[in-house]
């Protein structure tokens, strides 16, 4: 860019001031839905979020999350943090994962691409091995695009593949790995019937095995690594369909939590442990929960485990996972080039910033809202504060997690005036969405509204202004709905509780004392989205929005 008269230089907004302090709350999994017993937003006591709603009907409103809105396929997707930070960070919309492979396994360009040539030179003598997310929910792989990868790496030459699988149950309902470990089974069945040695190897719940994501707790990617590279797990199984059944029988565990299990012969060795002169491809799209996996599998110096064997292997991520480190070195599709975030910008042009969330949620208000970009751009422009997480627990447990810590970190960043945007991310709605838990959800959806509170008032003490969103629902809907949107039940007549992400929009509210008074939203962009919010951002720092940003959703009227 830089010879083509690039600046990172932002023109001054012709009306808007300078120099306010502002907050950039996103409440994690907030989305806005029709009131009933299983909207925990609705149910829980929320007094602040609900005066923004009803307080200034000019300044609150609903932005798209989920979708084409955040570069997702289709419409049927639903929102995720990362698409949802990205865009709000990024302030454009980009064609996300999901899409980038479906693009490059539909016109076969993934076969001609660095990345697999990579892993081929192994298929000869070594064995493939495919370790990720088994489900279609879409947020970090696709059923149907792992089934595509298998049919194509076996067209080209691949002879004997493993699959190491992560059971779901929090992007699809709890009890759904069942049927998507069958699918899988028969395709590779089918696979067998044309020669490909093919088989599961080895298996484990999503969030006790593998993906754990910030560094939170190695001891789920050791687990992991365990059953997929050294072939050793507490559980052994002939195959994996019992396995799944079994396990979520005694220890009686869910999809989510499923202890990791191997797959042994008919001697009781494992099936398919990775070793030297093997490729390995992790398939997951997203980025978070396959950075610290990456790690393990790509890095010489490593020191967060004890590997006991190291494999020689050519590795391959689906994507890169993080632009900075270059992690992997080798991937099959190459990410979303997001680049001239607004944070990049705003730090060139002056503005201060202070970031902060507990572990669990830290890397999505600055990882994925910088394009998935770890560290700083200018370190002595910016603070990222993180609060650790309770780990090892599930956090219906612990509903209200670290909201008030994070809350009280923002107020003092905002009191001392040291940063011009505070902006945190309050994970309670999410990830006690997660766990199916209703009750539990209601106590986490009012400490979030508590955590807003006390950011609120400091803001009011300073004269700042304040921007409270989320990324995307969650909380707000916790049964599965039929398409006229009434409960669904199971067999035995129970509701089905829906742990996964929604398809609502989520809202966005802008005040303050230092909010220009004739700021209000603009009329004619009732599609906003996510992305719209980083010009919206910007404006309110006082500068106006690059040229090929989504428009910004205020305006300034004159009183
Ligand atoms: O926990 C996660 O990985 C996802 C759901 O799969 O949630 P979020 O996008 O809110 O991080
Ligand atoms: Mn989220
Ligand atoms: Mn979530």
């Amino acid at each position: 860019m830089g010879t083509s008269g690039f600046s990172w230089k932002l023109e001054d907004h012709p009306k808007l001031p300078k120099g306010k302090t502002i907050a950039l709350v996103v409440l994690d999994g907030w989305g806005e839905a029709n009131p009933d017993k299983y909207n925990c937003i609705h149910v829980a006591e929320t007094p602040t979020m609900d005066s923004l709603k009803t307080g200034a009907p000019d300044k609150w409103r609903l932005v798209r999350a989920h979708g084409k809105a955040v570069g997702l396929p289709t419409e049927d997707d639903m929102g995720n943090s990362e698409v949802g930070h990205n865009a709000l960070g990024a302030g454009r919309i980009y064609a996300q994962g999901a899409k980038l492979v479906d693009s490059a396994l539909a016109s076969g360009k993934i076969y001609e691409g660095e990345g697999f040539k990579y892993i081929k030179e192994c298929f000869d003598n070594g064995t493939l091995h495919l370790i990720g997310l088994l489900s279609d929910g879409g947020v970090h792989s696709r059923l149907d695009q792992l089934q595509l990868l298998l049919k194509g790496a076996s067209e080209n030459g691949a002879k004997r593949i493993r699959l190491h699988i992560l059971t779901d149950g929090r992007d699809v309902l709890d009890g759904s790995s069942v049927g998507f470990v069958e699918t899988i089974e028969n395709d590779l069945s089918n696979l067998r019937a044309k020669g490909v040695d093919a088989q599961i190897a080895s298996g484990g719940g999503r969030m006790y095995v593998t993906m754990d994501r910030y560094e939170n707790d190695w001891s789920v990617v050791k687990r992991g690594w365990d059953a997929q590279v050294l072939g050793e797990a507490p559980y052994k199984f002939r195959n994996a369909v019992e396995a799944v059944k079994k396990l979520r029988e005694d220890p009686k565990t869910s999809d989510q939590y499923l202890p990791p299990f191997v797959i042994v012969d008919e001697s009781g060795n494992a099936v398919g442990p990775i070793v030297d002169g093997d490729a390995v491809v992790t398939i997951n799209f997203r980025a978070d929960r396959m950075v610290m996996v990456a790690k393990a599998l790509e890095y010489e110096d490593f020191d967060k485990f004890d590997r006991v064997r190291v494999p020689k292997i050519h590795y391959a991520g689906m994507l890169q996972y993080d632009g900075e480190l270059k992690l992997p070195s080798k991937y099959l599709v190459s990410p979303p080039e997001i680049d001239r975030t607004s944070g990049e910008y705003l730090v060139h042009n002056g503005v201060r910033t202070f970031a902060c969330s507990e572990t669990v949620k830290f890397g999505h208000v600055t990882f994925f809202w910088n394009g998935n970009r770890s560290g700083y751009f200018d370190a002595s422009m910016e603070e990222y504060v993180e609060i650790p997480s309770d780990s090892g627990i599930t956090f219906n447990v612990q509903p209200k997690m670290k909201a008030l810590e994070i809350a009280e970190k923002a107020r003092d960043a905002i009191l001392s005036r040291k940063f011009d945007q505070v902006r945190v991310n309050l994970p309670n709605g999410d990830m006690v969405g997660h766990t199916g838990d209703i009750d539990a959800t209601v106590v986490a959806c009012k400490a979030a509204d508590e955590a807003v509170k006390i950011i609120l008032d400091a803001i009011e003490q300073v004269g700042g202004i304040y921007v409270v969103t989320a990324d995307h629902g969650n909380a707000e809907d916790m049964v599965k709905r039929s398409k006229s949107g009434q409960p669904m039940l199971d067999k035995k007549g129970n509701i089905q509780v829906l742990t996964s992400h929604t398809l609502q929009p989520v809202p966005i509210a802008i005040g303050g004392p230092g909010l220009a008074p004739g700021v209000r939203y603009r009329k004619d962009v009732p599609d906003g989205g996510l992305a719209n919010v980083a010009a919206t951002v910007m404006n309110l720092h006082g500068f106006v929005a690059p040229s090929d940003y989504e428009p910004t959703l205020i305006e300034v009227v004159d009183n």
